[in-house]
């Protein structure tokens, strides 16, 4: 047993998931792994110890993590976590995520070298490598750009129910927006959210011939302050229906001048009918551009077609289909327990359990 056996290891009630298609299509920072090898795995990491408030998953919480690991076929599986094992996991991993340094952190200049998080549906191990100091753990922390920005929601979820897609946007941001850090937006994703299907303009079937299904109020006010505005793609799912591409814009639709924020999902598939009032559930998995305005309604037709055919080209790549075949999604998409979703008391280890075992 090393250092760390000693010590704990924390929980944390927030889930995020992130891919690593989102790392590709960044520079994020380096994860640091010293003394580790990359194959082998097994080295000393003499710095990396535990940090106080970690605490040692066991029982009922311990039970859960080990079988979320062997779900998910990760080494974790019949083992106690450890920093160390969090680090060794070769890298690019799904789960185990660079997170920014954690101002949460009781030295959070220390951990400039990077925190690294594994992160299952609800339950989140994180802990802290640094070359200096020791690493640290955030028992009851959310990784940095996990839903923490959806406070009143079920993990993992922003959503919510209402009647109209609503923000009240400064003036400086009705116009052309610039390309988002992709530090920044990139962090965030895949970002889930589900909501009810509300009434937009009526613009998207009539003028576009591009139907566009709006979200409520409370989604789009939920979005994480790093998601710019923009076009987005991923998947999407409407009631207990299969996962699909899709495109979503985000944003006060320049050309339209719209004065309240919406989130529009456009979904590559021909449904038989309208959906109002039914469960959309879509997980962002890439940026496609900024929000435009544009000289004719024509020219804004052919810029959404272009992001339509973009973003079933880039689903088609391999790191989102597997994405799209992840277990974490499926339940994030399926439906089964579905009127758990928005009660965050429903989502104990319990049930998470069940749900993992299911599949
Ligand atoms: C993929 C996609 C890209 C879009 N890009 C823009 C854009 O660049 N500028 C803009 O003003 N609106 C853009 N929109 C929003 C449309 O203008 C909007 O969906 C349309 O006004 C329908 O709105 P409605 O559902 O409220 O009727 C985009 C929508 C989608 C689905
Ligand atoms: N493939 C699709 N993607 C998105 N919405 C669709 C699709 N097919 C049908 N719809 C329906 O069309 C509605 C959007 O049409 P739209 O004309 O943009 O009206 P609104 O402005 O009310 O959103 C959605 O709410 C949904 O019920």
């Amino acid at each position: 047993k090393g250092k760390g056996g000693k010590k704990h290891l924390g929980v944390s009630e927030n889930s995020a998931f992130h891919s690593p298609e989102a790392e590709k299509n960044v520079s994020l920072p380096q994860i640091p792994t010293p003394g580790i090898h990359p194959r082998k795995g097994k080295a000393a990491i003499p710095h990396l110890r535990l940090g106080a408030g970690l605490r040692k998953p066991n029982g009922r919480r311990g039970a859960l993590l080990e079988q979320c690991a062997q779900a998910r076929g990760t080494r974790w599986a019949g083992v106690p976590p450890a920093p160390a094992r969090l680090c060794r996991a070769p890298r690019p991993h799904p789960y185990l995520v660079p997170q920014s340094p954690a101002s949460r952190s009781p030295d959070a200049a220390s951990e400039s070298s990077g925190t690294f998080c594994w992160v299952s549906g609800r339950e989140t191990l994180a802990a802290a490598c640094s070359p200096h100091r020791s690493a640290v753990g955030h028992p009851s922390a959310r990784p940095p750009g996990g839903p923490a920005e959806l406070p009143h929601v079920s993990p993992g979820w922003s959503g919510g129910q209402g009647t109209a897609s609503t923000a009240a946007p400064p003036d400086s941001r009705s116009g052309p927006q610039p390309e988002p850090e992709a530090d920044g937006v990139m962090r965030q994703l895949p970002y889930f959210c589900r909501g009810q299907v509300v009434r937009g303009f009526g613009r998207g079937s009539k003028q576009l011939g591009i139907p566009t299904a709006n979200f409520p109020e409370q989604v789009v006010d939920n979005l994480p302050a790093d998601i710019s505005t923009g076009i987005y793609y991923g998947w999407a799912s409407v009631g207990n229906g299969d996962v699909h591409k899709m495109v979503v814009s985000i944003g006060w639709n320049p050309y339209y001048k719209n004065t309240k924020k919406s989130m529009e999902t456009h979904i590559m598939h021909t449904f038989k009918e309208d959906f109002y009032g039914e469960i959309l559930k879509v997980a962002i998995v890439g940026y496609l551009r900024p929000e435009k305005n544009f000289d004719s309604l024509e020219a804004l037709i052919s810029a959404i077609q272009g992001d339509i055919e973009e973003a079933k080209k880039r689903l088609d790549l391999p790191e989102h289909l597997k994405l799209k075949e992840d277990k974490e999604l499926k339940i994030r998409m399926c439906t089964f327990g579905q009127e758990h979703l928005g009660k965050v008391q429903d989502y104990s280890p319990l049930i998470w359990v069940w749900k993992l075992s299911m599949l």
